[in-house]
């Protein structure tokens, strides 16, 4: 199984899929998560991404592009995995139909959790918080300031994404103001129906 999470920052992209991780055994590529590694790290990549990633802005296709695609030649990603954060541009969806056909393969479902923009800057301060309160590193971007300008970024750059997989016949939307358990039931239909 191969697929995209998709929806605005705070969606759920990243609890979500954690959860199809255990359940299902697929690894999870979060283009977020490898990029603050790179900037913890202090390779050339993360040099180019943290001022973009601190002021909530996209870092460039050809450096995403590049850790996806070295990403997805590991063994771990054979028997398929999820794209959280990744394509967030339409170029970057290109790029990534590319990688897969080179090896004869395409993504199977792309899963967009539809939220209320208004509710999310409230879980993002929410996460905040809870890492202060257990000690963990608190994200640079997850505050009000900087979540208007990811919103933005998402806006212009991710959003086209939606017409862009409902157009291959891959969107499938769930209600991701619902509970967690229940979006996670939506997300194991859309899982069973897509490898049926
Ligand atoms: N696919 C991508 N293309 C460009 N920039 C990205 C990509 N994925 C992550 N980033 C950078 O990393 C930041 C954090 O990403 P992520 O953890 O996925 O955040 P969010 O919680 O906003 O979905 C983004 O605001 C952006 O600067």
């Amino acid at each position: 199984m191969r697929l995209i999470l998709l929806g605005p920052p705070g969606a759920g992209k990243g609890t979500q899929a954690q959860r199809i991780v255990a359940r299902h055994g697929i690894p999870q590529l979060s283009t977020g998560d490898m990029l603050r590694a790179a900037v913890a790290a202090g390779t050339e990549v993360g040099k180019r991404a943290k001022a973009l990633m601190d002021a909530g802005e996209l870092v460039p296709d050809d450096v995403v592009n590049a850790i996806v695609s070295d990403r997805i030649e590991q063994p771990d990603c054979a028997g398929g995995f999820i794209l959280d954060g990744y394509p967030r541009t339409l170029v970057q969806a290109d790029a990534v139909d590319a990688m897969l056909s080179e090896k004869g393969l395409s993504l199977d479902v792309a899963i967009e959790l539809a939220v209320d923009d208004s509710a999310m800057v409230g879980r993002i301060l929410r996460r905040a918080e809870e890492a202060k309160a257990s000690g963990e590193p608190v994200r640079k971007d997850d505050n009000a300031e900087v979540y208007a300008d990811r919103l933005r970024a998402y806006y212009k750059s991710t959003a086209p994404l939606i017409g862009y997989y409902y157009a291959k016949g891959k969107l499938r939307t769930v209600d991701g103001m619902a509970d967690m358990d229940a979006v996670t039931a939506e997300v194991e239909k859309i899982l069973a129906d897509a490898s049926a």
